[in-house]
């Protein structure tokens, strides 16, 4: 469940006085996410036609001074044809707002749903988007920090200390090495560029095989290109529980990423050390976030042995294998 701030739906109605969106019809809290609160807007619309808006409140781990690049890499993205949610601007030009205490945007509404099994041929059509993303970033001159990059993995291990090993016996040991191993092999040279950096199934929203929408851009930093088509291979690629490996899946999201972007030799060489890192990441956060959120908190605590199978996993596979022959 994520809608960690409640505000009631006359405060939302008031809310939308400062748009050109017409009032309030219904307001529901969406339960997918983890991070912010998310509400479904639905209003009479400005021309009377019915109109539907999200409404997010910014929590905890999102930066408000991140905010204006997020705002400004969807706008740039958006004028080059992605299939991105635009940050709208009340009637003085506003977009960052407060509302029940906290930042607030209105935010376009895009159609589509998240597929939990993907088929390949969604894989395909995932990667294709994430290529074409990748084009479409070329010219943003924004820059953010990863903060969740090979030095902040290190952070949170640390912060994750003794308690590893009450998730798993022997989890710390294993942390600890695979952070040598990254630190002896992560590539220096690899072309960077704005990334998205969390393009799970959850965050493409489709109609049947088709992309209608990327979503939830609060991870988007400037790091290494080829390590964000690491990320999508993780998520996109294994069962939940990361035991099964889908090698048809990872070969259609490699061609679809082909045909829209590609990989250098040199990216393709290190891909599955990019993916170890990427493997690495989500089990360090959700270690932590296992570790840190009470198990009866709202929010459902996701598993961090699933990303412990993957990491297995990329540590021995036949790098050939990972995006197809
Ligand atoms: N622009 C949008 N259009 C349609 N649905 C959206 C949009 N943004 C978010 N959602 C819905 O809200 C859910 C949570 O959004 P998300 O940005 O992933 O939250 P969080 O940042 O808290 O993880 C998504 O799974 C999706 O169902
Ligand atoms: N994708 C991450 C968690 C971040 O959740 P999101 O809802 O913001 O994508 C994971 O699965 O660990």
């Amino acid at each position: 469940m994520a809608v960690y701030t409640h505000v009631p739906a006359e405060e939302i109605d008031a809310f939308l006085t400062r748009y050109n969106a017409g009032r309030l019809v219904s307001a529901k809290g969406i339960a997918e996410g983890v991070e912010n609160s998310n509400y479904l807007l639905e209003t009479t619309g400005a021309d009377g036609k019915g109109h539907r808006y999200i409404l997010t409140l910014y929590e905890k781990r999102v930066d408000q001074a991140d905010l204006p690049f997020f705002m400004d890499l969807l706008d740039h993205l958006g004028a080059r044809g992605c299939l991105v949610p635009r940050f709208i601007a009340d009637t003085s030009g506003q977009r960052l707002q407060q509302l029940g205490g906290r930042p607030a945007c209105l935010i376009e509404f895009l159609t589509g749903i998240s597929v939990t099994e993907p088929t390949p041929a969604q894989a395909k059509a995932a990667g294709a988007a994430l290529g074409e993303l990748h084009r479409a970033a070329q010219g943003f001159d924004g820059e953010r920090r990863n903060a969740l990059d090979i030095a902040g993995w290190h952070d949170l291990a640390a912060k994750c200390g003794d308690d590893f090993d009450s998730i798993a016996p022997g989890l710390g040991a294993r942390v600890a090495e695979e952070l040598a191993f990254l630190d002896a092999h992560w590539p220096a040279d690899l072309p960077r560029s704005v990334i998205h950096a969390d393009l799970f199934p959850d965050n493409v929203l489709m109609l049947g095989d088709r992309v209608t929408g990327l979503i939830d851009f609060y991870f988007s930093c400037t790091d290494i290109r080829a390590y964000d088509l690491a990320v999508t291979h993780s998520a996109w690629t294994f069962s939940h529980d990361g035991g099964a490996f889908f090698a048809d899946r990872a070969a259609a999201l490699g061609a679809g990423y082909g045909q829209a972007h590609g990989l250098t030799d040199a990216e393709r060489t290190v891909f599955p050390i990019l993916c170890r890192g990427a493997a690495l990441r989500f089990l360090l956060t959700r270690a932590y976030d296992w570790i840190n959120t009470p198990a009866d908190a709202l929010v459902t605590r996701k598993d961090p042995l699933a990303y412990l199978r993957r990491l297995d996993f990329y540590a021995k596979a036949d790098p050939t294998g990972l995006l197809g022959a």
